[in-house]
């Protein structure tokens, strides 16, 4: 657990970059801190692994005072990880995992094999190993600088915007990572971001912070979206906050329909879905015969967003349901999304 009391940091040039902040990260949970540019996050999370130390207040790392603690010893316990990773440029992917095993003593080969382990965990080739950063992509970079941060096996991971400089598909596939490793790990994670989605995506609890560092709110991803604590928060998260709330909305009471499916393209006056021998959607066949890209697929159990994803993206507006393997279990209606939708809010 982190917590944050009454904790006030005042820069040498006066500026007041976190003001009063009180705030309990439970252990095991991800917590994200979002909010506009300059608002005191970065601060924030420098001043758990004591790169930055209060003005006044205290900061409590598993029931320790982190002002008693020498910062090496401090951050033995911590991860930290950087946007641009901030991975060591003439060392092979291996051995900037390796680093911190190897400063805590361990031999040389149990490091690197620590390594191999961990780069496999965060879903690396074993052979991206004996590369230098410059050589891999800015998502696998990132992936390296989070198997590093993980090498120590550290209770306590801080993460500062760490995927802001990578494309959006790249950057939703590296927050599925962190969220399957955080399920084996039980990480406390405190994540920074100053992007609202990736916040609400990923976070258990987001701390929203306003300017002059001030924490605006804190509260569950579905309470901020629902219930805003003022104007600036419910700006902030944004007008199409009604649809972002859709994510924690289950679809149950969505019924899925008889999909008409066809192996082929052939005109039948109808809307077929075009599926494969194994049963899984490839596209659609219009009425008149030709094959259609499908729109985006719902997988069933998920949040009524992606049901509602796949029938308004779909050209036949029809929404494709598949199971976990990816096989065609039906279709479903947006009108019958909405109708679910609205009887879910009562
Ligand atoms: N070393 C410093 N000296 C003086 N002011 C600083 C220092 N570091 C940060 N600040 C100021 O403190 C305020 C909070 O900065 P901080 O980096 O914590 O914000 P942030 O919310 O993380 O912003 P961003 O999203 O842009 O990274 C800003 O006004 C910043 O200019």
């Amino acid at each position: 657990m982190i917590e944050f009391r009454g904790v006030t940091k005042r820069f040498d040039d006066g500026t007041i970059a976190v003001n009063g902040l009180d705030l309990v990260v439970e252990a095991g949970t991800i917590t994200v801190f979002v909010g506009p540019s300059g608002c005191g996050k970065t601060t924030s999370l420098r001043m758990v692994n004591r790169m930055v130390d209060p003005t006044s207040g205290t900061v409590l790392v598993a029931g320790e005072d982190v002002s008693t603690v020498d910062p090496p010893r401090l951050r033995r316990g911590i991860g930290y990880v950087i946007q641009q990773a901030g991975l060591f440029p003439h060392r092979t992917v291996l051995d900037n995992v390796a680093t911190v095993p190897l400063l805590s003593g361990w031999k040389r080969a149990a490091a690197r094999s620590r390594a191999a382990e961990l780069l496999e965990r965060v879903g690396l080739p074993a052979d991206l190993g004996k590369r230098y950063p410059a050589q891999l992509s800015g998502g696998q970079q990132q992936r390296v600088g989070v198997a590093r941060a993980l090498a120590a096996d550290p209770p306590v991971l801080l993460m500062d915007e760490p995927f802001s400089a990578v494309d959006p598909v790249v950057r939703e596939g590296l927050q599925d990572e962190l969220l399957r490793l955080q399920a084996e790990l039980d990480k406390t994670i405190v994540f920074v971001t100053h992007d609202i989605d990736e916040a609400v995506r990923i976070g258990e609890k987001v701390a929203v912070f306003r300017e002059g560092g001030v924490l605006a709110q804190y509260a569950p991803p579905a309470e901020l979206l629902a219930h805003p604590a003022d104007d600036f928060v419910a700006s902030f998260v944004g007008k199409d906050r009604g649809y972002r709330s859709l994510s924690f909305v289950d679809a149950s009471g969505v019924e899925v329909a008889a999909a008409r499916v066809v192996g082929e393209a052939v005109a039948s006056g109808a809307w077929q879905v075009l599926a494969d021998a194994d049963g899984r959607p490839r596209g659609w066949v219009s009425p008149d015969g030709a094959v259609v890209p499908g729109g985006s697929l719902y997988e069933r159990g998920g949040p009524v967003r992606g049901a509602l994803d796949a029938a308004l993206s779909s050209p036949s507006g029809l929404g494709v349901v598949v199971d976990a393997d990816g096989r065609l279990v039906g279709v479903v209606e947006a009108h019958q999304v909405l109708d679910a939708i609205a009887s879910s809010r009562g």
